[in-house]
């Protein structure tokens, strides 16, 4: 299994693309969240969205979902084809009624399933998502009273959406899940009212940090460089192999 962040930005970010992943298992391809630039971060690193054989949302911010109007629209009329498409059955109707139908909505398409081949997740149980690629979703706080959803893909790759910090977590995951890889979302200056930030996460033991890779974060990235303890920043489209 290998990582690609297609962006490593903040919501607000300017010099990175939005936090979104290309997961690759046994040839097939996951993308995880599409937020308003993945079209183009996609656009730019030459991948067709033929290439991409299922999607994943992990909540519904736009720079996880802003992107989704427009590749629903080019899947459907222009390649013709409705790919998969995973998200928590929780979110499922939040995602279509509050933030897709006012523009897909059109005479004869009245559901999200008209465009994606959609195939609502319960949380914690494991989900062969593609071939040799399982996904488990995690509740995981973000946002007061807004469901957000980590993934702990192949039960050893950890994947932060949008998380307060939860040390007591991370130690649960890599004790008793056997977790050796954690890429987590990161705000780099404190408070960490929505997302962990760096000092909380610098609160973190030697043996935690050494496997979390930070991404998620702000333009101000390259002036944290050096200041993250054992933990390294995830580089936005370089391939890690997990
Ligand atoms: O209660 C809130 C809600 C949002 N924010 C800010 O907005 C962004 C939302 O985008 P994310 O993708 O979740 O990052 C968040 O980072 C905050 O900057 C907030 O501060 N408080
Ligand atoms: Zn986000
Ligand atoms: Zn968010």
């Amino acid at each position: 299994m290998e990582i690609q962040m297609i962006g490593t930005g903040s919501a607000f970010a300017k010099a990175f693309y939005n936090n979104n992943a290309l997961i690759y298992a046994e040839g097939k391809t996951l993308l995880i969240d599409c937020g308003t630039t993945a079209p183009v971060a996609l656009h730019r690193m030459g991948i067709s969205l033929t290439e991409i054989d299922a999607i994943l949302i992990t909540h519904i911010h736009a720079d996880h979902v802003g992107g989704l109007e427009e590749l629903a629209y080019r899947y459907k009329f222009v390649h013709k084809i409705r790919p998969l498409f995973y998200i928590a059955d929780t979110l499922v109707d939040t995602l279509w009624e509050n933030s897709l139908k006012g523009g897909l909505e059109q005479d004869g398409i009245l559901s999200l399933n008209e465009y994606f081949d959609v195939r609502p997740l319960r949380e914690g149980a494991a989900t062969e998502l593609l071939p040799g690629l399982t996904a488990e979703l995690l509740p995981t706080r973000h946002i007061p009273k807004k469901l957000s959803y980590s993934v702990l893909l192949n039960g050893t790759f950890f994947y932060t959406a949008d998380m307060v910090f939860d040390g007591e977590l991370l130690r649960r995951l890599v004790d008793e899940r056997g977790v050796r890889t954690i890429f987590h979302d990161c705000q780099l200056q404190a408070p960490g009212v929505v997302h962990a930030c760096l000092p909380e996460l610098l609160t973190l033991p030697d043996d935690l940090q050494e496997k979390i890779r930070l991404m998620h974060y702000g333009d101000d990235q390259p002036e944290y460089v050096g200041r993250t303890g054992k933990m390294s920043f995830v580089e936005q489209q370089k391939r890690y192999v997990l």
